[in-house]
């Protein structure tokens, strides 16, 4: 089977001269759960960022079903960016708007800004998101303003907002990092249900080891911008695990 991505030689420089990744190279097939860990620096958010241009590569490529997307316009990195679903640690959803049109705004990569901030979504689209409402029990909760969800309530609009987007690939930073264990348990439970349920690949940044170990088919570990792990998490030795998170040093800086 092809990959569905392939991240080869990926560096990233910030302004700053911070040095945040250095040669990253792995592939993603379809229907993995990856779980990227490392200690906080480690470069986990750029990655993701990368590999969907929010944030721009200094050199190396993304591929994505075939295609560099390092390299194309905005107009078709709007395309692919359709297909790829982005879930975020504090949810970034619109307080003022309502649940269901939180997760209306997942269509807009289809149906164009203009249209999405008149609300003129079709009914088609309407059912499907009150459909997704309902495989993450929000149901009763869509018409309610997103603002006055609980965390876990927002994850999952913010989960239902990815999906709306029909993606093929789901980037997850930090999903649970603002959650209890047991809201953070019902959204981890629903990213991994959902995804294989409906054949789509995650990656998905997380500081917890334990819950790592969990769900994930596939571990990749980062330390100061570089992988030092890559394999399934029953390879996932003690050893492995002291050694990304202990002397976590600073990302190296580029001598200007
Ligand atoms: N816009 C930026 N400008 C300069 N440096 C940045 C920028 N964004 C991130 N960095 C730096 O790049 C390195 C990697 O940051 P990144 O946020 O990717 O790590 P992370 O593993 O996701 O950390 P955390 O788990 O704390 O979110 C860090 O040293 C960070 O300070």
């Amino acid at each position: 089977m092809n990959p569905i991505l392939q991240v080869e030689n990926l560096k990233k420089v910030y302004s700053d001269g911070t040095v945040a990744l250095n040669n990253i190279n792995f592939e993603v097939h379809p229907g993995e759960f990856i779980v990227v860990i490392g200690p906080s620096g480690a470069g986990k958010s750029t990655l993701l960022r990368c590999i969907n241009r929010l944030v721009e590569p200094t050199s190396g490529d993304v591929v994505f079903k075939g295609k560099k997307i390092n390299k194309i316009g905005a107009r078709q990195v709007k395309q692919v960016r359709r297909e790829i679903g982005m879930v975020f640690q504090n949810f970034n959803l619109i307080d003022r708007l309502s649940v269901v049109n939180n997760v209306l705004h997942g269509r807009l990569g289809y149906t164009g800004t203009i249209k999405g901030a008149l609300g003129l979504f079709s009914k088609k689209d309407i059912a499907e998101a009150e459909e997704i409402l309902e495989r993450v029990g929000l149901s009763k909760q869509k018409y309610k303003r997103a603002d006055e969800l609980s965390g876990g309530q927002m994850q999952r609009v913010g989960i239902s907002r990815a999906l709306a987007q029909r993606p093929r690939l789901i980037l997850a930073d930090e999903p649970i990092a603002s959650l209890d264990p047991a809201s953070s348990k019902i959204i981890m439970d629903h990213i991994f249900t959902i995804c294989k349920e409906d054949k789509i690949t995650a990656i998905v940044n997380l500081h917890q080891v334990d819950v790592a170990m969990k769900y994930a088919t596939r571990i990749i570990g980062i330390k100061s911008g570089e992988v030092i792990f890559d394999g399934q998490p029953s390879h996932l030795t003690k050893n492995i695990i002291d050694e990304i998170y202990s002397n976590a040093k600073q990302p190296l800086v580029n001598a200007q």
